[in-house]
């Protein structure tokens, strides 16, 4: 075969100009659809995906039949990308076209789920039940609301996902993997990434239950004790979240010092009038501070920042590259929370991902692994919910720090960060082991809970069977959304925090810092970010904290101090037991 360079560089020129408008068409039939439900939407969305895949077919099979031994180390990448194209590799196009309708399909369900109180009373997860979480503390509407969410989601999905998962078990249809969750922890380049992130989780384990021990005394308080089972669980309706994932909405229950501000600056958003423009405003501002690239006039002018009446759209908030260097939009459906406007930031980090790293070869427009694209907005946010900074700019006008105020800070970011440890860990447990045939259609939602109560200590607050599937009630799952990723990059973003506030100078502990305003750090995080995945993860850790593996210590440092209060204050009334309570077999 050909090991011709002069026209290995044609064909990666040509692949290079092709795909930025064949990608760019898929993304805008796929954002049209995103913004509009419909049945016509969505037959289009899959034609075009359907071309998309086979044209990425035709260009794996022109860029195999050259040899790249003796091409340079940028080449050699480009052309493995080009080649590893997963479930796009599917020979069968009927089989394809299938994969893809089922999965927008199952977009669809989930997208226009409603929770119906009675006849005529159906609300959306967004805003509505979501708020219901957030603020209510009535026992019996969370639970009908937890139930009623996964009827009309998980509970339709079943055969869809059954059908899904017959296309990615072995021989999988990504060319050249045991299964379709091997070509997904192959994007972290380690044979040994799922031992690692076992690794991280057992480190961080101790924090969980700690908090998990605290969160449960005083739950216990506010419900009673009678609703609780005696296996040490917590019913998953009462933290605050359709999924338990992140219990800040609770801070009122759970401040250690109720008598000092509370730091969910929600109220004083609504009173300022923030506007979603408003909050993303406020993220395109910091990013503007670090010195790194702003907002492009496409973000405003074409990002869907609320929800439109009249039509139905998927809600879970994302972040779009069209692939042509300039249009770079966001879609969420935002509503004036403290937890938006941290999504915001999230959502925020991946455009500017993308702007740092539009100038290289398509194929490494990608984040260095998936877990530093889910960081990059979070690490701003570290800085931005401190009490320093919400103060500096105006959402916690009356703060005074002392002790107190510094735990029930830590507190609070714990309720985001330690609470989510588990459930960002346990999804694609469940996932890998759904593809790899270890767990089959028959035993999905009894493996789910065996991870949900044995890893988080959250128990169905409703008998559940096999005629549920709660997984589906994740939007992640029907969205086909690898979830790992999420694990890595809250491990990850107290690395990146950590090394950036060294380089902006800060000194005293790690959660007091703000990089607000230094250009140094923004310096450092741009010439990281503008590699994107055109080198190896571990090179790009490297260039920013000088470390070359993934590690926890940042994050158990950033919250030793409330450790060490939670150890004291909960004594030994921590963990529970592995039998998972009220699963009907
Ligand atoms: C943590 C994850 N974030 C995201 O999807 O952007 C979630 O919302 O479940
Ligand atoms: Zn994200």
């Amino acid at each position: 075969n050909n090991s011709d360079v002069e026209e290995a560089s044609l064909f990666l020129e040509e692949y290079n100009n092709v795909s930025q408008t064949t990608f760019n068409r898929n993304m805008e039939a796929a954002w049209t659809f995103n913004t509009n439900i419909t049945n016509e939407n969505q037959k289009k969305m899959v034609e075009v995906q359907l071309e998309t895949d086979l044209w990425q077919q035709e260009m794996a099979n022109r860029a195999a039949a050259f040899n790249t031994s003796a091409f340079n180390a940028t080449m050699q990448r480009q052309f493995y990308k080009i080649k590893d194209i997963g479930t796009a590799a599917m020979t069968d196009h009927g089989k394809l076209q299938k994969l893809n309708e089922v999965l927008s399909d199952m977009e669809s369900i989930y997208s226009t789920g409603k929770v119906c109180f009675a006849e005529n009373d159906c609300k959306p997860l967004d805003p509505d039940i979501t708020r219901l979480f957030e603020t209510s503390r009535d026992e019996q509407k969370l639970r009908i609301a937890w139930k009623g969410w996964r009827d009309q989601t998980g509970r339709k999905m079943r055969d869809l996902y059954t059908t899904f998962h017959s296309f990615c078990v072995y021989p999988c249809v990504c060319v050249g993997y045991a299964d379709t969750g091997a070509y997904w922890r192959s994007w972290y380049e380690m044979d040994t990434f799922d031992q690692e992130v076992k690794r991280l989780f057992e480190q961080l384990k101790p924090l969980y239950e700690q908090l998990h021990a605290f969160v449960r005394q005083r739950l216990k308080k506010q419900y009673g004790a009678a609703i609780f089972p005696q296996t040490g669980h917590i019913p998953a309706h009462l933290l605050g979240n359709m999924w338990a994932q992140s219990w800040n909405s609770l801070q009122d229950l759970l401040m250690p010092f109720p008598s000092k501000p509370i730091l969910d600056v929600t109220e004083e958003m609504v009173k300022q009038k923030y506007t979603p423009r408003k909050i993303f405003e406020v993220s395109d501002d910091f990013f503007k501070s670090l010195g790194m690239i702003e907002m492009p006039f496409e973000f405003w002018n074409k990002s869907m920042l609320e929800r439109p009446a009249g039509r139905e759209v998927v809600c879970h908030a994302s972040a779009w590259d069209f692939y042509n260097g300039r249009d770079f939009r966001v879609k969420q459906c935002t509503d004036i929370t403290m937890d938006h406007l941290s999504t915001a930031h999230h959502e925020m980090g991946h455009i500017e991902y993308f702007l740092q790293y539009r100038n290289q070869p398509l194929v490494f427009r990608d984040g260095a692994n998936p877990g530093f694209h889910e960081a990059v907005g979070d690490v701003i946010s570290l800085s931005v919910e401190t009490p320093k900074h919400l103060n500096k700019i105006g959402l916690l006008p009356n703060y005074v720090e002392d002790n107190e105020t510094d735990i029930n800070f830590l507190m609070a970011m714990a309720l985001q960060k330690i609470a989510f440890l588990p459930f960002g860990y346990l999804i694609d447990q469940w996932r890998w082991s759904v593809f790899k045939g270890v767990t089959k259609a028959s035993d999905y939602n009894k493996a789910w809970w065996n991870l949900r109560c044995g890893l988080q200590g959250v128990s169905p607050p409703v008998p559940r069977s096999e005629e549920d599937f709660d997984p589906g009630a994740k939007y992640h799952i029907p969205g086909n959304t690898p979830y790992i990723r999420y694990f890595v990059s809250y491990v990850l973003q107290f690395q990146f925090h950590k090394a950036l506030c060294g380089i902006a100078g800060h000194n005293g502990p790690l959660h007091t810092c703000d990089i607000y305003n230094s250009s140094a750090a923004g310096q450092k995080l741009s010439a990281m970010l503008s590699k994107g995945s055109s080198q190896v993860w571990t090179e790009s850790l490297k260039e920013l904290t000088g470390q070359t593996t993934m590690s926890a210590q940042p994050l158990m440092d950033y919250f030793q101090p409330l450790l060490d209060y939670l150890r004291a204050a909960n004594g030994d009334e921590v963990g529970w037991s592995d039998d998972c309570p009220s699963f009907a077999d």
